[in-house]
């Protein structure tokens, strides 16, 4: 069963119970559409956990109301102690993509400041949705300036320009217009002809559920392929550029995205495809220089490897793909080095992944 076309937001608080906040639990999508109520900081982190909301700028924000939610469950608690261990606390749900800590950072110290105000509740709440508007412009800057990429691709080739893209970059990723997808729908609505190569993405699968998914919503015409045939498309000039997202990009350039994205870059390179990741600010971490020795990798369950989800008519099942002794390993991003990485597309513009052009575009960052 497909579900009906539909647009939203993939976080917004519930219409007249503010303390209520609700998400497109993104687990059985495309063939299930299903909202889920967050009520404590623990739905949210429960969420992020699982993975019902996933990508590094919703995940952000999900925690961002997390920390207003908090505020619904003071009663008898010290209230510096409990706002500091629910940052904490929700920090911990998963270590990779740095919007989170970004995120919740920026609604502690606001909250600690404003704890006397007697107007709390809506001030925090106005904070947390400012942070959720704050993603939704920055992807589509993103997708304004990404945009020139394959517009000059296009001027140059007189034919659909093909895309390949990685994991699920998309609005459901980002609140809406996605960050590796802006410049596509940008594209899109321009009439320029175009084609995306959606990865797989195992062990989850974010291409084939979510960015295909997404992209026929759009009337964007793609191809799903397994993860391991992009370095043959690359071979063969059937990919234009490469756009993907990111959940950290370290201050010289080196970028964390979902598994496999490392392997990509490697192939673009070997074959003079350029490589691009789209990003917005508030994935950067400006404290650190080297990202393969640095940045956390997440380690999740095997079971996501050992065992495959699918559809089969209304029914989800889960079934299992590896011999029963057999071990797995799941680790859920890599490091793309920054010297295969042709550009950053950022909502302040394009810039080449080192250190000097990225402090250029963002010259307050400088220490
Ligand atoms: C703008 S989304 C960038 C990344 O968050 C995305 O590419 C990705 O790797 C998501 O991983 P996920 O494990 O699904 O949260």
């Amino acid at each position: 069963m497909q579900i009906q076309s539909k647009h939203y937001h993939t976080i917004w608080v519930k219409g007249d119970r503010s303390s209520i906040v609700q998400i497109i639990d993104q687990r059985k999508l495309p063939f299930e559409f299903i909202i889920r109520d967050l009520e404590s900081p623990a739905d949210c982190f429960g969420a992020i956990r699982d993975m019902a909301v996933r990508g590094a700028p919703l995940i952000g924000v999900t925690a961002a109301f997390g920390m207003y939610l908090a505020l619904f469950h003071l009663e008898g608690k010290n209230p510096e102690v409990f706002l500091a261990e629910t940052a904490d606390y929700l920090k911990s749900a998963r270590p990779t993509a740095v919007n989170l800590a970004f995120a919740i950072d920026e609604m502690l110290e606001f909250m600690l400041q404003n704890l006397n105000d007697e107007a709390i509740m809506l001030k925090t709440l106005d904070r947390a949705n400012a942070l959720k508007e704050l993603e939704i412009g920055f992807s589509e800057k993103i997708g304004e300036f990404g945009l020139e990429i394959i517009e000059k691709i296009y001027q140059e080739k007189r034919e659909p320009v093909n895309i390949l893209t990685h994991c699920n970059a998309g609005w459901l990723a980002c609140i809406d217009w996605g960050t590796a997808t802006a410049p596509i729908y940008k594209a899109h609505q321009k009439g320029i002809p175009l084609h995306v190569w959606v990865d797989e993405t195992r062990p989850r699968n974010q291409g084939a559920r979510l960015t295909a998914f997404e992209l026929g919503e759009e009337g964007v015409p793609h191809t799903v392929i397994a993860d391991n045939t992009g370095g043959h498309l690359m071979q063969h000039g059937m990919v234009d550029v490469v756009i993907v997202g990111s959940d950290r990009t370290t201050v010289t350039g080196d970028v964390a995205n979902k598994i496999g994205t490392y392997l990509k870059a490697l192939a673009a390179k070997d074959n003079g495809v350029p490589f691009y990741v789209a990003l917005p600010s508030t994935s950067f971490d400006w404290n650190m220089e080297d990202g393969v020795a640095e940045i956390p990798i997440e380690e999740r369950e095997a079971a996501e490897v050992t065992d495959i989800e699918g559809w089969s008519g209304a029914t989800h099942q889960s079934v299992r793909l590896i011999p029963e002794n057999s071990r797995a390993a799941n680790y859920g991003f890599d490091v793309t080095p920054a010297r295969l990485v042709t550009g950053l597309i950022t909502e302040r513009g394009i810039c080449k992944a080192n250190k000097q052009d990225i402090l250029n575009l963002f010259p307050e960052k400088k220490k």
